[in-house]
Formats: C-alpha cells, structure tokens, sequence
C-alpha cells in the first residue's frame, strides 16, 4: 500500500479571482465538508477533501491588499504568516482579464515565502477563449520568472463549468507530504467535540512529560460514536483516537513500562471525556510514529496540531 499524504493548502489572488468559488468546487468534488468552523486558533478551515489515499485541508488567508496603512500592513503579516505554514499556495489567475499590478504584487509577495509549494491556477477559463488562456498560460509562467517563483503547476480550470477541478485536485495531493489523515470522515462528524476530545486527549498525554514530548504530538479521533443496544440511562461512548508522535523514543515515553504510562492517561483522558459528555466512555487509544512530522514539527504545532 502506499503511503497516505496530508496537508494544508490555500488560494491566493485578488478580489474577484475565483478563490471561494474554487474551494467550493474541489471540497464538492469527492468530498464531504466535515465543518466550516474555525478548527485551529489561526486557520479557518473552509473544506476537507477526503480520498482513501490523502487528505487536502484548505484553508481560509485574510485577503492580500497592497498596504495602504499600518493595519494593512499588520494583516499583510497575518497572511504573509499563513503563506508559509501552508503546504501549498494556489496563486488564483482569471483567465479572463489580463495580468496586472494588483496580481504582480502578490505573486511578489507570494515569493517571499520561499519553502512553500506554488501553483499557478487560471480561473474562469469557461469565459475566455481558448487562444486568451494559453497566452494567459504564457503570461502566468512569465510572472513567475519575473517574481522569482518556480510553478509546481500552471493549471486552467473552470469551477463554473467544472472543468479541469478533478485535474487539480489530483495535482494538489501529490504535492502534499506523507502524514496521516487529521480530520476523521466517519458518521460523527460533531467537528467543535471532537476537537475537544482529542485535546483532552493531548493534554493528558503531555501530562509529567512536557519537556520530553515538546510541540511533537498530535491526537487523531478516529472514532466517536454512541454504543448501540445501551439502556437510555446508561449510554457508552465509543471513541478510537490515536496519539502521533514523531519518535520511536516518544512513542516509549508515552506508553511507559509495560504500557502502564499509556494506562493512566487513558483513564484521565477518560474521567475528562466523561465528565464533558456525561455519559461513560471506552477509550480505545494507540499510539503511532508518524515519521515526517520529524522534517518539520514545528509546522502542525504551529498550525494547531
Ligand atoms: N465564468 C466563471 N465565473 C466564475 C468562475 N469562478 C468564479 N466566477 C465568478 O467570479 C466572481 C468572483 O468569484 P469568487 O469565487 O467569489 O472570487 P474570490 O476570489 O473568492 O473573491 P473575493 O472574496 O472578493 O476575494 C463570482 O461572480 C463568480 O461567480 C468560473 O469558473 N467561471
């Protein structure tokens, strides 16, 4: 089996590009949108595009205005931020009207974060003729020279006419990194609970060993759901989640002799779920290496993970 890719990506571009529209269509395509909520203290999470063998999780940046003020200065820091925890920044095109100062000046900026993946998108390619979009295409490529970014993809497409939108979609998750899926797609998907969960979760497992495991777990729940044939007055939760580490030496800690270090956190972990949901609880908790995460933890701590 291959191995399972994850990661953030998000669209830049100037008003009017397109951008929700085609987070719209490439979180429709496969996918199930498990919530629009904000998940993580920085990064609203507009869609989740589910596939057996990745997870594409976009993500919402303030727009990128030329600053005229301070303030725009300061959001600018905001977004310039985004654009390098991010795995890739779709820089949004319209195929429609030709490049101007206002995308010349975020493709600038976009080059500056210099470690993240860049792709190139032309949108709305339904409403201008096929000899306009491969100019555009030539422009595009230009732009990037010109700005000093190297294009993973150039890629046109129509979120309206859904042309090209499975293209890039395809695309996108070959340029994320190996890591495990963040958001489960099960039946429960009670996104602001499950949150909680695994942060009860994360917080018990760091318990006494903080120095030791800084910023490199993270808590998938992969499961949560009521126990079926249970009295009314008695309900059981069931909940699967698994603890990522980086480390075999981690994954030692966390489990502890014999596994009894992995027992006391269970049952912390369980007594906190318990008394948030008010209701028993049978905790099924693994505890994984996740190697790549070594490549950059800093990244998902930072991201909230
Ligand atoms: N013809 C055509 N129109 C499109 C396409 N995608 C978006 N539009 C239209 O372009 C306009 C702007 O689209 P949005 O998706 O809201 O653009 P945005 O980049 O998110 O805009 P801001 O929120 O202002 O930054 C809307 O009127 C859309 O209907 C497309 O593929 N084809």
């Amino acid at each position: 089996m291959s191995a399972h890719h994850s990661g953030f990506a998000c669209f830049v571009g100037r008003p009017n590009a397109g951008k929700s529209t085609l987070t719209n269509a490439l979180v429709g395509e496969k996918v199930a949108i498990t919530s629009s909520r904000p998940q993580t203290t920085r990064h609203a999470v507009r869609g989740v595009v589910h596939r057996p063998d990745a997870q594409l999780v976009l993500v919402d940046t303030p727009g990128l205005h030329r600053p005229r003020t301070l303030l725009g200065q300061r959001l600018n820091d905001v977004v310039m931020t985004t654009l390098s925890e991010v795995d890739i920044v779709g820089l949004c095109i319209p195929a429609d009207e030709k490049i101007g100062p206002g995308d010349r000046w975020i493709a600038t900026e976009l080059a500056k974060a210099s470690r993240t993946t860049k792709v190139a998108v032309i949108t709305k390619t339904d409403a201008a003729p096929k000899k306009r979009i491969a100019e555009q295409l030539l422009d595009v490529v230009r732009l990037g020279q010109d700005v000093g970014i190297e294009w993973a993809h150039v890629v046109p497409v129509s979120a309206v006419a859904d042309d090209q939108v499975g293209l890039l979609a395809d695309l996108l998750v070959e340029l994320l990194p190996e890591g495990p899926p963040y958001y489960p797609e099960g039946e429960l998907t009670d996104e602001p609970e499950i949150v909680m969960v695994a942060e009860l979760i994360r917080e018990a497992t760091l318990e006494g060993v903080r120095d030791e495991l800084p910023h490199s777990i993270a808590v998938v729940v992969e499961e949560m759901a009521y126990r079926e044939d249970r009295p009314e007055d008695r309900p059981l939760i069931d909940i699967a989640a698994t603890v990522f580490v980086e480390r075999p030496s981690q994954k030692a800690i966390v489990i502890g002799t014999k596994g009894a270090r992995l027992r006391e956190v269970g049952s912390a972990a369980r007594a906190q779920i318990e008394a948030l949901f008010g209701s028993a609880v049978y905790l099924d908790l693994r505890v994984k290496v996740a190697k790549d995460w070594q490549r950059d933890p800093r990244q998902l701590a930072r991201l909230g993970f």
